[in-house]
């Protein structure tokens, strides 16, 4: 566990207060413990009393970066639509400004760091299902628990304001061990039982897919995404602990994700990645084109190699990778990607997938290149502008945080961000899923609906559903 000598938290804690009061504004102050494997639903669920609505949850998917965090110790937030992902950054930017960080550590993920998110479209009007979640929202933890590479760090994060004294210190420190002595290995874990599922307006969506498609055969536009939702009503409150954990066994490979807001909670385990950025290294992601599974490997197979030929697949993923290579290209040197799409299986489907790599400055900012990406033609289709016009006029559905950036950036403003699609919303004893797909010239409505029946199980089986 972690030891501290008696003087050096008064000498920190000193170090904090008296900038607070001399520069008359709150300073931050973290330090970075390393810890003993833990455990990392435990600690989110130990947090479950005194942090609900307060906790978040990251699992990338090689489990090199686990991130949980507890607590708030301050909340970027904004409903401003324009220049959204700058005015983000320039807070957190000047939030770590005469900041005192106590990290010896030289690891990605650990010290300070925000966790949160962009809604897919801030001009969207907002309904009631995003009360909950501001346009784009960032939490710094209390807490934060990362564990990378195997390695496990507790950060803690105060904030001294000028009217703060030694004793905040020492309450946090008191709060931390609290923290650690409730973990426990053993946490009962149980979905409860479904009571109703209902599909909003499935045929309604399937009247836009068909209308969409009409327009898109006279052009300019060339691919719209759309998505639909599907809303259920359990016997009790849904714990995000106990999805977190059925999605652990049954996504492993995916990011696996919480974000609590105000009581809600929106979660899901996407197998996208927008941006990852390390140092001068970015890495991104093109996810486009789908198809089931098989039942048996021959089927499996069979169905693979479908994918990889099928023509309204293959231009539905070139859309996305030209895309993502232009915008790339705007910041860096280098960007390597190969020529032909393969596959990634996930559990209910398969994708046409190409990893992309860049080398650009080290000093190039993750946040702009995450607005130069959003939305790619995966979510939001082709020409963006036009694609997102449409998709704000005719769908249906209040989309908030999904189809959306949803990651972290730490105080080195190395980070990653996936985008938050395979999620839903847990709202007390309901949850809305959220599915969307590809619209090209030649789509047919009642497979694309087949397509987003297909992409919400991965959630309505966490869910204890079918
Ligand atoms: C929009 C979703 O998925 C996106 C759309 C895909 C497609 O149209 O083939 C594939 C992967 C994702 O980029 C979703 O899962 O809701």
């Amino acid at each position: 566990m972690i030891t501290i000598q008696e003087t050096e938290i008064r000498e920190r804690g000193l170090l904090g207060v008296n900038r607070a009061r001399e520069l008359g504004r709150p300073i931050l102050m973290s330090e970075v413990h390393k810890m003993d494997t833990t455990n990392p639903l435990s600690f989110f669920n130990a947090g479950g009393d005194r942090y609900f609505g307060e906790r978040f949850f990251w699992k990338d998917p090689a489990s090199e970066m686990v991130l949980i965090g507890l607590g708030i110790s301050k909340q970027i937030q904004s409903d401003q639509a324009a220049d959204r992902f700058f005015h983000v950054e320039k807070e957190w930017r000047s939030f770590l400004k005469d900041s005192f960080i106590f990290n010896q550590y030289k690891v990605d993920g650990v010290g300070p760091l925000m966790f949160g998110g962009f809604s897919f479209d801030p001009f969207k009007e907002k309904t009631e299902l995003w009360s909950k979640f501001a346009d784009s929202l960032f939490h710094i933890p209390k807490f934060l628990l990362s564990i990378v590479h195997g390695e496990t760090y507790l950060t803690t994060n105060i904030i001294f304001t000028s009217n703060d004294d030694i004793s905040l210190y020492s309450k946090i420190m008191e709060e931390r061990n609290q923290l650690l002595l409730s973990l426990r290995n053993q946490i009962n874990l149980k979905t409860p039982l479904i009571n109703s599922k209902v599909e909003v307006f499935p045929e309604r969506w399937k009247q836009t897919v068909e209308g969409v498609v009409k327009e898109l055969t006279k052009g300019p536009l060339k691919k719209v995404v759309l998505a639909r939702e599907l809303r259920l009503v359990f016997t009790s409150q849904v714990e995000a602990e106990a999805v977190l954990e059925s999605l652990y066994q049954q996504q492993p490979a995916s990011y696996i994700f919480a974000f609590e807001s105000h009581g809600d909670c929106f979660i899901g385990a996407s197998p996208e990645r927008l941006i990852k950025k390390q140092g001068p290294e970015v890495y991104s992601t093109c996810l486009a084109g789908s198809i089931s599974r098989g039942k048996t490997e021959e089927e499996d197979q069979i169905l693979g190699q479908t994918l990889l030929t099928d023509q309204k697949n293959l231009i539905e993923h070139g859309f996305v990778v030209e895309m993502i290579k232009e915008a790339l290209e705007q910041s860096c040197e280098e960007v390597i990607l190969p020529k032909k799409p393969q596959l990634m299986k996930m559990r209910d489907i398969q994708h046409l997938y190409t990893p992309v790599i860049g080398k650009c400055g080290p000093n190039t900012s993750l946040l702009l290149l995450v607005e130069k990406l959003h939305p790619t033609p995966a979510l939001g289709g082709l020409p963006q502008n036009l694609a997102v016009e449409k998709i704000r006029e005719v769908e249906v559905l209040d989309r908030g945080l999904f189809g959306g950036p949803l990651g972290w950036v730490d105080y080195q403003q190395n980070g990653e961000f996936a985008v938050a699609i395979r999620s839903g919303l847990i709202q007390g004893k309901e949850a809305s899923l959220f599915a969307g797909c590809g619209v090209v010239s030649d789509s047919k409505s009642e497979e694309e609906y087949l397509e987003t029946a297909l992409k919400f199980r991965p959630m309505l089986r966490a869910l204890g559903g079918k």
